[in-house]
């Protein structure tokens, strides 16, 4: 029998799931870390925690299996975007504190670019919007903040790269600086046309590419783990960011094929083949996934806050004690109750992309508590995904039903509003980690474990749909609540 080891890496745990042959699960572990907010607008991980988490992840998950490293076939990595770390080459340690994806601090600079008017011609070769969501000026910040990085980059001693980069680096011991198309197609220096580092961009953001990755197919070679970390070393051969894994986890391999994925934020991911469909409300144009050379391309919708909301009702407000709670409390208020939640913690995402926009929660009354604010925060996320939804279907997106994966999910009453918001069909199938799954695809197809796409087997070929049944005028109504307040958000960030 062999087995295939997929490490998830995401924005606050990290997971190691075993799957046999026929992709079910064996074993998993999955090991929190922590979250740095040490001033306004920044969010930081500390790389070697990220590191450690993964270690013991894989450990535990080898260890509940009872597996040795000798029976794993192949490794798939997939894991939070966007997200940068630097490190020094001889000692292996960080230079400075991982810079989030949700981190918002080279704002000021991303604003610079777009009054000289660069933003079209970065969207043109990378598209992407020009945001500080993006790897390019959180490495330019880097450089220019950390002192001695630039000294390092002289002496050769400077490398750069998104978390699968630092992953790989650190279970090769140092043998292979590589990423994959798709995490390199978020960094913001990549051109996705012509697949390599843009001399352009790399100019524009001061950043020299001997620094930066080599660039693989999603399924390839990535190099060998060290025979010291696990007992024996096993091979790499799958990697790409958690959303472009999470669609094809979902087998969405079609032109059309949708995928919405709920974790710490939300993204939504369309496959458009072999084109690369410009939008014309701020959706971003990506790799979906690049396999025997060929690039098929997605168009992407991202909400920066989903399941963080849930978390910071429980670690922030202490209002509730597990995620779950929140389907039974806001199933206890009407659905209209007025409460609407902003949930612009680190500004708004797509169609927005209102950077310095920030959270609120309106509508409050002397009888609100914590069941009104619950069910404000689960309507919050379903109300940004019918914007999104509606951008998609502007751009030519044709949406009949969507596919969701991820931790919200499990909430019945989200997948519903999720619908009734949406006026789409939502499918659920029995299995949420869609994201490790389509690692372990990576990593079969790129050890010859399967051929191609078509003949992976569908593990969960069992799927829970959820229809509109919302009454349409009532919709409509909370919708145009919901637009009113978002447009009071947007407004104050413009008058600031
Ligand atoms: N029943 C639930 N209702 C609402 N949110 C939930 C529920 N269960 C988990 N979540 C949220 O889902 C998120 C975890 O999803 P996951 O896919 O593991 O995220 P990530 O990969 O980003 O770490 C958490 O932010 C949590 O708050
Ligand atoms: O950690 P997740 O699953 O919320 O995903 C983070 C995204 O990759 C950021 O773009």
């Amino acid at each position: 029998m062999n087995f295939i080891l997929s490490i998830d890496q995401g924005t606050t745990s990290s997971r190691a799931i075993i799957f046999d042959e026929d992709f079910s699960e064996v074993a998993s572990h999955q090991q929190e870390f922590q979250q740095y907010f040490p001033k306004n607008g920044w969010v930081e991980h500390d790389a070697l925690e990220i590191w450690e988490s993964v270690l013991v992840a894989v450990r535990k998950a080898l260890s509940s299996a009872q597996l040795s490293a000798k029976e794993i076939k192949a490794i798939g990595i997939t894991n939070q975007r966007e997200t940068v770390v630097a490190w020094q080459k001889s000692t292996g340690k960080p230079i400075a504190p991982a810079i989030v994806w949700q981190d918002r601090r080279t704002e000021d600079f991303c604003r610079q670019l777009r009054q000289r008017e660069l933003g079209e011609m970065i969207n043109s070769k990378t598209g992407l919007v020009l945001d500080p969501y993006f790897s390019a000026s959180k490495i330019q910040w880097l450089l220019e903040n950390t002192s001695g990085a630039r000294q390092l980059i002289a002496e050769e001693d400077l490398l750069v790269g998104t978390i699968d980069t630092w992953l790989i680096w650190k279970l090769t011991g140092g043998a292979k600086h590589t990423t994959d198309a798709t995490n390199a197609s978020r960094t913001q220096l990549f051109n996705i046309r012509q697949q390599c580092w843009d001399d352009e961009l790399l100019a524009l953001f001061n950043i020299p590419k001997r620094i930066l990755p080599a660039v693989h197919d999603c399924a390839a070679d990535f190099g060998e783990t060290v025979a010291t970390l696990f007992g024996d070393r096993i091979a790499i051969r799958g990697v790409a960011g958690d959303q472009q894994a999470a669609l094809i986890g979902q087998r969405c391999w079609q032109p059309g094929d949708i995928k919405s994925t709920y974790g710490t934020g939300c993204f939504v991911m369309a496959n458009t083949g072999s084109d690369i469909i410009v939008s014309e409300h701020k959706l971003l144009s990506t790799v979906a996934y690049r396999l025997d050379g060929r690039t098929h391309y997605a168009i992407e919708g991202s909400i920066f806050m989903a399941g963080a909301i849930i978390q910071w009702l429980r670690d922030s407000l202490g209002i509730i004690s597990s995620a779950s709670e929140t389907e039974r409390l806001a199933a206890d208020v009407e659905v209209d109750h007025g409460v609407i939640m902003v949930p612009a913690f680190t500004g708004l995402g797509a169609p927005h992309w209102a950077a310095d926009a920030r959270a609120s929660i309106s509508g409050m009354t002397r009888g609100t508590d914590k069941r009104h604010i619950a069910s404000a925060s689960l309507q919050s996320v379903a109300f940004q995904s019918a914007d999104l939804f509606a951008a998609m279907e502007s751009d030519g997106v044709e949406l009949t039903q969507l596919k969701v994966d991820g931790g919200m999910v499990k909430n019945s009453l989200f997948c519903q509003w999720l619908a009734d918001f949406s006026k789409l069909r939502i499918v659920r199938n029995d299995f949420s980690e869609a994201t490790a799954l389509g690692a372990a695809y990576l990593a079969a197809l790129g050890s010859g474990l399967a051929q191609d796409l078509n003949s992976l087997p569908n593990p969960a070929p069992h799927s829970e749909s959820f229809s509109p049944r919302i009454n349409p005028s009532l919709r409509d109504q909370l919708m145009k609540r919901w637009h009113a307040a978002v447009s009071i958000e947007l407004s104050r960030n413009d008058r600031m």
